[in-house]
């Protein structure tokens, strides 16, 4: 049986108490961990022989701390750790406050032996000088079966320190997602200078991020739109947006531009290889880019865009938020408004499609998928997230536009949507 406190039914939250702990633990499913969103978590600690441990670094968005994280998911699918499930952590204070929120692992052994501790220590020892190692929690079943964790400071030259000793118990899960507060500066940035002074941080370990940062600066601040319509066009991958971008181009004689524009498209694979914080960052800095190409076509042309912020923060929103729709942060919260600093188009349309008639588009149009059009496929809260997100998206809101009829009914709808809102073109 599982230990005393920790039910063995799916439960995704524990809490570690005692002098010194207050923490309340979430663990992950999804993108994070081994299951998979959707399907039940598993029990967070399994009945001996196996061995459950776990590991956390400050959720703070620092650089340094999210390539930790990025760094310790890849290792932790290596060498005698490659046995272990992991699965992603977030661990908040219970007294509140984002201070203490951490990010982490729960690694549960199934076979349990020293092997994996002896890992461990290694794994986190071996972590750079950037940051101290993380400290490894160790969970151990008490004489009447109640659960403990001994979290263990471990000395760089070797042995370890005990910090505490505390009680496992189970928890609720919150009302609110433990990663909703930290969104605004962990992967929704609002601003040209939050996502610059990320990708600032940057310049001495990818030299890329110099490259970027050069292009953003030579971009006039404030760009100001023109006098034509700017229309930007929305919806996941495989919805239609390509085709119909290129339809209304034609049809109204536009400008088309795209998000993440092509000055810094050669990067994004450097940049989709990195932590969230990173990733993100680049993305909202494409975005101020393309606001001043918009700015300028928008004197001369009308112009239509090929996804823009929106896509940009609904992505960021539903991978970092683990788990069911409702997870998301409520409507009106404040990732889902414009930032105040980049040019607003005059239209956003959503196009959305059955998921089956997605897979379908998907298949028919025979691409190797991305990492990402996997995920997708695979997980549909994930799907659902994002479009729900695009769906609470403020100032300016998406027009939801049905894309699953044919290519010439899809563009007429759009067309009359363009007239209704732009004027005559
Ligand atoms: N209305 C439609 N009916 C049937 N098939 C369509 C329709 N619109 C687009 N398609 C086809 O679906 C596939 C995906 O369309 P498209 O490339 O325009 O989507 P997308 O949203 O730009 O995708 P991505 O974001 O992945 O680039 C293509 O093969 C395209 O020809
Ligand atoms: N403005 C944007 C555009 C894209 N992204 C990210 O890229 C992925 C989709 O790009 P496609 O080339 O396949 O259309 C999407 O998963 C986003 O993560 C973005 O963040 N902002």
């Amino acid at each position: 049986a599982p230990p005393a406190g920790c039910s063995a039914q799916a439960r995704p939250c524990f809490a570690v108490e005692g002098p010194g702990a207050d923490l309340v633990c979430f663990t992950l499913s999804g993108s994070e961990g081994a299951g998979g969103s959707g399907r039940p978590l598993p029990r967070c600690f399994l009945p001996a022989p196996a061995r459950c441990y776990s590991l956390c670094v400050p959720a703070a968005p620092s650089v340094p701390a999210a390539r930790l994280h990025r760094r310790l998911r890849q290792r932790l699918r290596q060498g005698p750790l490659a046995r272990c499930r992991v699965l992603g952590l977030l661990c908040y204070s219970a007294a509140g406050g984002q201070a203490a929120l951490e990010k982490g692992f729960l690694i549960q052994d199934p076979q349990g032996g020293a092997e994996t501790e002896r890992a461990l220590e290694e794994l986190l020892r071996g972590q750079g000088a950037l940051l101290p190692p993380p400290p490894l929690g160790v969970y151990e079943a008490g004489e009447r079966g109640e659960l403990w964790q001994c979290l263990w400071a471990l000395r760089g030259a070797g042995g370890r320190d005990l910090l505490r000793r505390a009680r496992v118990v189970a928890a609720e899960e919150p009302p609110l997602h433990p990663a909703v507060p930290g969104l605004r500066h962990a992967a929704v940035f609002l601003s040209l200078e939050a996502a610059r002074s990320v990708v600032e941080q940057c310049t001495s370990l990818i030299p890329e991020a110099t490259a970027v940062l050069d292009l953003v600066d030579k971009c006039p601040k404030h760009s100001k739109k023109g006098d034509f319509p700017v229309i930007v066009i929305e919806g996941l991958d495989a919805t239609g947006k390509t085709t119909v971008t290129q339809s209304v181009k034609d049809s109204l004689n536009a400008l088309l531009l795209r998000s993440p524009p092509a000055c810094i498209s050669q990067w994004r694979k450097t940049f989709d290889d990195e932590p969230t914080l990173i990733r993100r960052a680049f993305y909202a800095l494409g975005n101020y880019i393309v606001a001043s190409e918009i700015a300028k076509a928008s004197t001369e042309s009308p112009v239509v865009v090929d996804r823009y912020w929106h896509s940009t923060a609904a992505y960021a929103i539903a991978t970092e938020i683990s788990g069911k729709v409702q997870n998301l942060p409520p409507t009106q919260h404040e990732v889902y408004q414009w930032p105040e600093d980049l040019l607003k188009p005059d239209l956003v349309l959503l196009l959305t499609v059955s998921p089956e008639e997605r897979i379908r588009r998907l298949q028919g149009r025979g691409l190797e998928k991305t990492e990402e059009e996997t995920e997708l496929e695979a997980n549909s809260l994930f799907r659902q997230k994002v479009e729900e997100s695009y769906k609470r998206m403020e100032n300016p809101g998406c027009q939801e536009v049905d894309a699953s009829p044919s290519r010439e009914e899809v563009l007429r709808t759009v067309l009359h949507l363009i007239k209704k809102h732009c004027g005559s073109l």
